[in-house]
């Protein structure tokens, strides 16, 4: 019955824009003119109801459903409790029976239900789901990300009896990440021992605030779960979006990229840490600042079209809220010397940062490690080497300092020294001016698309400028 193909009740008053991953196209199947569509083996139907002011209820988007897990009632049953689900406005419910999803039966939710809840600890993804879809229908181009949501919001316990490890492709200090298969969609898994638990705690509830999963530079969380495994240790695993080119720093030291694909590199980190700093409301959404404070280019992942998305959140941190930022406080040694030591800026390194403002003290840390990762994609750039062979990728610093620098090396360098990246040659003799036109163009490239100029952003900026100048 799993693999059977199911027909569903087919509406689409707000229109789910063709998602960038050829993989989840099946979610459509094949429309009819009777109101159904044809959906491919395996999936489900889904239905989804608006309750509005007047207490009407109004269908919203009917279809099909490719994730299987907790779909498999014959009726359509909403078993999120209404508070849980952008404040009881709307009804969302999936089911694997021919047309179940016409209409939707309200179910109190029981440890039994074969149906949907939340993410464990809040309903965030839910409700980002809702705001995907409604609160800016504009942002279809972004809706990947609504169905990425909506199925993390339907995946709190993934049926891990489907997900197949295919292949290691990262090991971090954190995490190990392998090409995975769900239900024969490929993701890519990180699987965290329980030595760096609280780390894994700490990614997937970065990627679980409000409004996040909206943003098309931050990587596309699908899920989280923890499992034991035969010889009884506790694993616990985060499903995200599988990104076939891998790592920033990889792709760079095996290709050269021209000025356009740079600058489409460049911006869309830039774009996404400028996002995780920023702090929204929208609606009843609220998405606090965020510092990453792991920036490198083993954390930036990279699309098949070359726009790039940041990752691993594991060392973020919430810049607003309960957790304290003072001198004096048992956790300042945690707050301020986090990170990658190669990225580290100098205040950090030099035991300098300035906790009394540690909004901006942190961004502006990110911003310095953004800095190294522009130098280290400008130098793979082809079109800043007119008629010459393009460098070698190298880290930032790697040439100074090789491939696994100490603290007190990065502290020596460039706290003490103050040394920074050098420019290419190339760069200093003939097209000086070329290439200062070119950086202004990029500037105000990002400078057009950040969405409101944020001062600690550009605070931070200057020292990019700096950096460069
Ligand atoms: N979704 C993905 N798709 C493809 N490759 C990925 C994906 N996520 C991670 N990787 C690869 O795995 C590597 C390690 O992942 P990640 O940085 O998240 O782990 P980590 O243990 O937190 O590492 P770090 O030491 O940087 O903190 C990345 O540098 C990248 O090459």
């Amino acid at each position: 019955a799993s693999s059977e193909e199911r027909e569903c009740a087919f509406t689409e008053n707000l229109p789910v824009a063709d998602p960038h991953s050829g993989s989840t196209n099946k979610l459509r199947g094949v429309v009819r003119e009777n109101g159904t569509v044809r959906c491919s083996r395996g999936s489900r139907c889904y239905g989804l109801w608006e309750k509005r002011a007047d207490g009407e209820i109004h269908l919203v988007n009917q279809g099909c459903w490719a994730l299987q897990q907790k779909c498999n009632g014959d009726r359509c049953l909403v078993t999120a409790t209404p508070s849980e689900i952008q404040n009881g406005n709307f009804r969302f419910c999936c089911c694997n029976r021919d047309l179940c999803n016409a209409n939707f039966t309200e179910a109190p939710p029981t440890a039994d239900t074969p149906a949907l809840k939340p993410i464990r600890r809040d309903d965030d993804a839910v409700n980002c789901l809702f705001v995907c879809l409604f609160v800016f229908p504009g942002k279809q181009k972004h809706s990947l990300s609504a169905l990425d949501v909506m199925e993390a919001a339907n995946s709190d316990s993934v049926d891990l009896d489907n997900l197949k490890l295919l292949e290691l492709i990262g090991r971090g200090r954190y995490g190990t990440v392998f090409r995975s298969s769900l239900n024969e969609r490929c993701v890519a898994v990180k699987l965290f021992t329980s030595a760096n638990r609280q780390n894994y705690a700490n990614e997937r509830s970065i990627y679980c605030l409000p409004l996040l999963q909206q943003h098309d530079n931050i990587a596309r969380f699908l899920s989280a779960d923890e499992r034991t495994t035969a010889d009884g240790r506790l694993e616990s695993l985060i499903l995200m979006e599988y990104y076939p080119h891998g790592c920033l720093s990889h792709y760079l030291s095996v290709h050269t990229v021209d000025w356009v694909a740079c600058c489409r590199m460049t911006h869309g980190v830039t774009r996404g840490l400028a996002f995780l700093h920023t702090e929204l409301y929208r609606g009843d959404q609220y998405k606090p600042p965020v510092a990453h404070r792991d920036v490198t280019s083993r954390n930036v992942l990279v699309r098949a079209d070359l726009s790039c998305v940041l990752a691993d959140f594991g060392l973020s941190m919430r810049l607003t809220g309960s957790r304290p930022c003072r001198p004096g406080d048992d956790d300042t040694m945690a707050i301020s010397e986090v990170g990658t030591v190669r990225y580290m800026a100098p205040e950090v390194l030099g035991g300098a940062l300035n906790l009394r403002d540690c909004e901006s003290a942190l961004k502006q840390v990110d911003v310095y490690a953004l800095g190294l990762l522009y130098w280290e994609s400008f130098r793979r750039c082809s079109h800043l080497f007119p008629g010459e062979a393009v460098p070698e990728y190298q880290l930032a610093f790697q040439a100074e300092l090789g491939n696994h620098p100490s603290f007190e090396e990065m502290q020596i360098l460039v706290a003490r020294e103050k040394y920074r990246p050098r420019f290419p040659e190339a760069w200093k003799e003939n097209s000086l001016v070329g290439l200062a036109a070119h950086f202004l163009s990029f500037c105000l490239t990002i400078s057009n698309l950040f969405i409101t100029p944020h001062h600690d952003f550009w605070t931070g900026c200057n020292k990019v400028n700096l950096l460069w100048l």
